[in-house]
């Protein structure tokens, strides 16, 4: 049997949250075709989008009569999910951890305590370490029918098929002497809500494995090779209170990475442990660096914790800062409520951010219950016609006397003229359907002779440059936390998560096929749609 990788159920869940309704029987043969199908999408901008997954499902020639497929699939599965580890390709010898929930510091304990007595004895059960063998199941729904809503299946009957990924913490052995430990923390790509929160407990974790020498590269990865950032060392007093504030102690930036650059710095400046804090293009970055690390022989612990308020992550219940990202949206949302409900024939539209997908506005139009039209970049919508958007307007203009429109970045981008360009990181950078839908929003009910005065409100940074809530903060704690128990453990090209509220350690490789999408018959986007009450403003409708 070919490689089996998340990509398969990655590839589904992504496909078919672009799958056009009218495309039913295709999308069905996704899930039923045994991964061999041919789908192609209507619209050539989606083509581009699916072909990784295209590729990867044709390779893919599992026979399902063979009655051990399930056995051969699993046993695939853990190997993909297998974690990268400094051992696979260097001589390194275990020793006895120094994380203890005893002492003060490891150095402490290394100095007063026998290090050989240390790893066995009562201690083992007080300290809390995770098994290497512990494992959390990465999907628990048993689906009884590939058309149950958000059902993701791999053989057309849609079998429970076990998936297990490694469960996170500190391990009983380590891999590095904390003392001579240098250790370097970067924060990447845009801001989110926690970035600090993370920092300040890689620190206090580094520092309780007894790790002194704690660095903080500047303002991305151009921290690594620009001579005018030299890397900042941290203190407790550095660290203390910067959970108190939004943004990121160390700055953040796009673009510039150049791997081997990197590499020559990690190299250069002696560091054996970085911690990468950022989204999908900074995990890409992160992992082309543990490769050149690996490949050049170092002995260095690259370790991510995913960051963006866009949770786009796949496989992760969520990242952190999306919590706190909804929420402020949500306050955006009301207010473009009250400015609509207080004006005559009102119209509050909301732009949030969400450059391919649209978790933030789905969960801010959830959370506020004030929204009457949530438009995401996973569901096609038309502006025009009897179907469209703008006539259901109409409609809640005639018969509410006020509506309220949620609309993330990345939506109705084929509506707009591209403006073809792209950031420093190479993302594309979008047309601004804000702007575009005000404005038809405002011709057509000129054009109709009918009042509306329309409030547009885009809360951007806002969104994301305030500090975490409570649940992200939490959140934000055992993420930092299980990045240096990956570290310590030997672990290198690995990233945390949290999956059905457990936390894991996860290859890169493995969430960084393709961005996580909203998948439109997942029962969160239904729940939206029963909260909106909006029709289908699919193209096909209209
Ligand atoms: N495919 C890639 N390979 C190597 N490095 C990359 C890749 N994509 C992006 N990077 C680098 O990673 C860093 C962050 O990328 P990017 O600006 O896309 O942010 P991100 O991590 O995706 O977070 P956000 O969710 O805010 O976009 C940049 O310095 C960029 O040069
Ligand atoms: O303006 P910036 O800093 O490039 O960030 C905008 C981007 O940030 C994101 O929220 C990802 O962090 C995208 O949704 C958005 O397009
Ligand atoms: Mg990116």
């Amino acid at each position: 049997m070919a490689s089996v990788s998340s990509m398969n159920n990655a590839c589904l869940s992504n496909l078919s949250a672009h799958v056009p309704m009218s495309n039913r029987d295709q999308h069905r043969q996704l899930y039923y075709g045994n991964l061999r199908f041919k789908w192609m999408g209507r619209h050539s901008s989606r083509k581009i989008r699916f072909s990784a997954c295209r590729i990867v499902a044709e390779k893919l020639d599992i026979d399902f009569s063979d009655p051990d497929w399930k056995t051969e699939y699993q046993k695939d599965f853990e190997n993909t999910f297998n974690l990268p580890h400094l051992k696979d390709v260097l001589d390194v010898k275990p020793r006895p951890s120094t994380f203890s929930l005893m002492h003060r510091d490891g150095s402490r304990w290394l100095r007063n305590e026998n290090v050989t007595d240390r790893a066995e004895g009562p201690e083992d059960r007080k300290n809390d370490y995770v098994d290497i063998d512990d494992r959390t199941l990465l999907k628990v729904i048993k689906y009884a029918s590939p058309t149950s809503a958000g059902a993701e299946c791999i053989d057309p009957n849609c079998t429970w098929v076990e998936q297990w990924v490694h469960r996170a913490g500190p391990r009983k052995e380590i891999y590095f002497e904390p003392t001579k430990v240098k250790a370097a923390i970067v924060t990447c790509g845009g801001l989110c809500p926690g970035l600090n929160d993370v920092i300040r407990q890689i620190f206090f974790t580094l520092e309780r494995y007894g790790v002194q020498k704690i660095f903080g590269v500047r303002y991305g990865f151009r921290g690594f090779f620009d001579p005018e950032l030299p890397m900042k060392k941290l203190s407790r007093e550095h660290v203390q209170d910067i959970n108190l504030e939004g943004g990121s102690l160390l700055g953040t930036s796009r673009g510039g990475a150049s791997t081997s650059d990197i590499v020559d710095s990690i190299e250069a400046k002696e560091i054996d442990m970085v911690f990468i804090l950022g989204g999908n293009g900074t995990h890409a970055g992160a992992n082309a660096i543990h490769n050149e690390c690996r490949k050049r022989k170092m002995k260095v612990s690259v370790i991510c914790v995913p960051k963006t308020i866009d949770n786009d992550i796949l496989l992760m219940d969520k990242t952190f800062g999306f919590d706190t990202a909804v929420e402020a949206a949500q306050r955006a949302i009301n207010s473009a409520y009250i400015e609509a409900h207080s004006a005559y024939h009102g119209i509050g539209l909301v732009k949030l951010m969400g450059r391919s997908s649209g978790f933030i506005a789905m969960h801010a139009s959830l959370a506020s219950g004030q929204v009457d039209i949530c438009l995401i970049p996973e569901v096609p919508f038309t502006l025009d016609g009897p179907n469209g958007v703008l006539s259901h307007l109409e409609h809640l203009i005639r018969t509410k006397g006020a509506a309220v429109v949620c609309v993330a970045e990345g939506a109705g981008q084929e509506l707009l003229a591209a403006p073809d360009l792209k950031d420093l990181s190479g993302n594309a950078v979008l047309g601004d359907i804000g702007v575009h839908f005000k404005n038809q929003i405002k011709s057509y009910f000129n054009e109709k002779g009918i009042h509306a005065d329309v409030k547009y409100i885009d809360p951007t940074y806002m969104v994301r440059s305030v500090r975490a809530n409570a649940s992200d903060a939490i959140l934000c704690t055992v993420l930092g936390q299980n990045a240096v128990h990956g570290a310590f453990a030997g672990y290198s090209g690995i990233t945390m998560g949290i999956c059905n509220t457990h936390y894991v350690f996860l290859p890169i490789t493995e969430v960084i096929h393709t961005p996580r999408a909203v998948n439109p018959n997942s029962r969160m986007w239904h729940r939206c749609l029963t909260s909106t009450g909006q029709p289908d403003f699919s193209p096909r409708n209209c």
